[in-house]
């Protein structure tokens, strides 16, 4: 349906007038949970969610923001702001990379395609390196998935392998990289014992290695390059158990911010650096936090840091992380297709449209709102503004991030009267909750909601719509719980601190003086999920959505 085909023109709603301004607010990693201490939204003072959720119980609901309802494998995947994002601005549901991933290596398809056969080119003489991030959280990336291709490619003839491992901690419990690390150990030894050379080459923690985004800081790519590529890091060790270790016992360390190490032969020589004829592939499914990487590892022209070496590679990513940048250019699955977005049906309707966040979620309002694709629909009519998020910083320092700037710049875009819609996603409760760091995530929470509040106000001043909602939980819920509910001790006695997201359901609220009086929730789509908030959207600005959309959460009354 997508290109020639496509009948962009909406029809009019029946009942509900174009012409509102429209705010669309995402609170990153804000969901429903019981109040309890752990429950740091319930802890901070957030007086305008409140009167949101207190004050009109016709126009507050939850909707499923996890699992299959976002395009996940199974129920047991917490949401994350990529399908989060995806759903919500795409209006239905499409399978994602992790389950388009677990498919085609269950079929053996991921072998067959192009993206493998052209690193298979390099097997016979070179080295193949997997890059990525060590985990079972199922937000960027699987540790099984990684076993399966490691087997899939030494059963294909790779000859010499070398993994290059991100630890977590972030979307799974810090210190469980020792474990991932002790799994995936013992599948190279078995590897080795059938005559494949295949060891750990590198490895970093995820937040001070490798995995920036949207360009925060260029230095956290580079740090991965030199051990990466160039087998330079200030720590060498003989094995990665050992290496995550001994760098944990530092005080403060943590998963998320592990220094980068080496793995060396008994002569101190790195044993995985990235040479000419090599194969790599980044195994994340996930695009934002591989996208930096990717330009680096493919790009001939590139001046984002000095590369020392630019190795002739044979380059796949899991995915394609940039169906717009066609990027990288080869890939082992194909991306799920996310097309004909709210965001485009909007625009080509006349919507002008405003998107707005700091850099660390910026694309999560556009490119991932938008199905994974970069840039404008059409420039005349969309502006995207970026705020530069602080870098080289963990968030708990700096709590309020740019929440209050985010909120300025919406009121102003709403004041101007330029735009029909002002979206924006505010990363507080998300940023703050990955720390771990539960009173100030409680600042953060209590940010969130003041800038909540300055759009609001300025919705009251134009007369316009507001919609609020969230991506996925996080700051709601800091502890891990056992099957009861009860939060779990460690073997010292200290509750277990998540610094994950949450399976938790998320609000949508609707309001603000521009909403037609009949307007409520219709009571027969209790299973709602974010991707019904697309069209419930497109009805709020005039139109009817498409009809293979989700349907729309509301109603209009006479
Ligand atoms: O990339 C991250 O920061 C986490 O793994 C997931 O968080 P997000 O889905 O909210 O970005
Ligand atoms: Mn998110
Ligand atoms: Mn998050």
């Amino acid at each position: 349906m997508a290109g020639t085909g496509t009948e962009w023109k909406l029809a009019d709603h029946p009942k509900l007038p174009k012409g509102k301004i429209i705010a669309v607010v995402v609170l990153d990693g804000w969901g429903e949970a019981s109040p309890n201490k752990y429950n740091c939204i319930h802890v901070a003072e957030t007086p305008t969610m409140d009167s949101l959720k207190n004050s009109a119980p016709d126009r507050w609901r939850l909707v499923k923001a996890h699992g299959k309802s976002v395009g996940l494998p199974t129920d047991d995947d917490m949401g994350n702001s990529e399908v989060g994002h995806n759903a919500l601005g795409a209006g239905r549901i499409f399978a994602q990379g992790a389950k388009l991933v677990d498919l085609a290596l269950a079929s053996g398809k991921i072998y067959e395609d192009e993206g493998f056969n052209y690193i298979k080119e390099s097997f016979a003489n070179n080295t193949l390196h997997l890059i990525g991030l060590m985990s079972d959280g199922g937000v960027h990336s699987r540790l099984d998935q990684l076993q399966l291709l490691l087997k899939g490619a030494s059963e294909r003839g790779a000859k010499r392998i070398r993994v290059h491992v991100l630890t977590d901690g972030r979307d799974v419990v810090d210190g469980s990289s020792v474990g991932f690390a002790e799994t995936l150990e013992k599948d190279l030894a078995e590897l080795r014992g059938k005559g494949v050379d295949a060891q750990v080459a590198s490895g970093d923690g995820r937040m001070y290695v490798t995995l920036d985004r949207y360009e925060n800081d260029w230095e956290v790519v580079k740090r991965g390059w030199d051990a990466q590529v160039l087998g330079e890091a200030p720590h060498k060790f003989k094995s990665a158990v050992e290496a995550i270790k001994k760098l944990r016992e530092a005080p403060n360390a943590n998963d998320q911010y592990l220094p980068p190490f080496v793995i060396v032969d008994e002569s101190g020589k790195p044993v995985g650096t990235i040479n000419d004829g090599d194969a790599v592939v980044t195994f994340n499914f996930r695009a934002d936090r591989m996208t930096m990487l990717a330009q680096a590892l493919e790009y001939e022209k590139f001046d984002k840091f000095e590369r020392v070496r630019f190795p002739k590679i044979r380059y796949a990513g899991m995915l394609q992380y940039d169906g717009e940048l066609k990027l990288p250019n080869h890939y082992l699955v194909s991306p799920p297709l996310i097309e004909r977005t709210s965001g485009e049906y909007l625009v080509k309707n006349g919507v002008r449209t405003f998107a707005c966040s700091e850099t660390v979620k910026f694309g999560h309002v556009t490119f991932f709102w938008n199905g994974n694709r970069s840039g404008y629909f059409n420039s005349e009519l969309e502006k995207y503004a970026e705020i530069p998020s602080d870098s080289g910083i963990t968030f708990n320092v700096q709590p309020k991030m740019k929440a209050l700037e985010i909120g300025e710049k919406a009121r102003d875009a709403i004041l101007s009267r330029k735009f029909d819609q002002v979206r924006v996603n505010i990363p507080n409760g998300d940023m703050v909750g990955h720390t771990g760091d539960i009173e100030a995530t409680v600042v953060a929470c209590k940010a969130a909601d003041q800038a909540v509040k300055m759009i609001l106000d300025a919705i009251t001043e134009v007369g316009g719509i507001y919609v609020v909602t969230a991506d996925h939980g996080n700051a709601e819920d800091m502890v891990k719980r056992n099957k009861k509910g009860e939060p779990l001790v460690d073997k010292d006695g200290k509750v277990q601190i998540q610094t994950s997201h949450t399976l938790q359901p998320v609000p949508v609220a609707i309001g603000g003086p521009g909403l037609a009086g009949g307007v409520k929730y219709r009571k027969d789509v209790p299973d709602g999920g974010l991707a019904n908030v697309a069209a419930t959207v497109m009805n709020l600005h005039g139109f009817v959505a498409p009809n293979d959309y989700e349907t729309t959460l509301i109603e209009v009354v006479d």
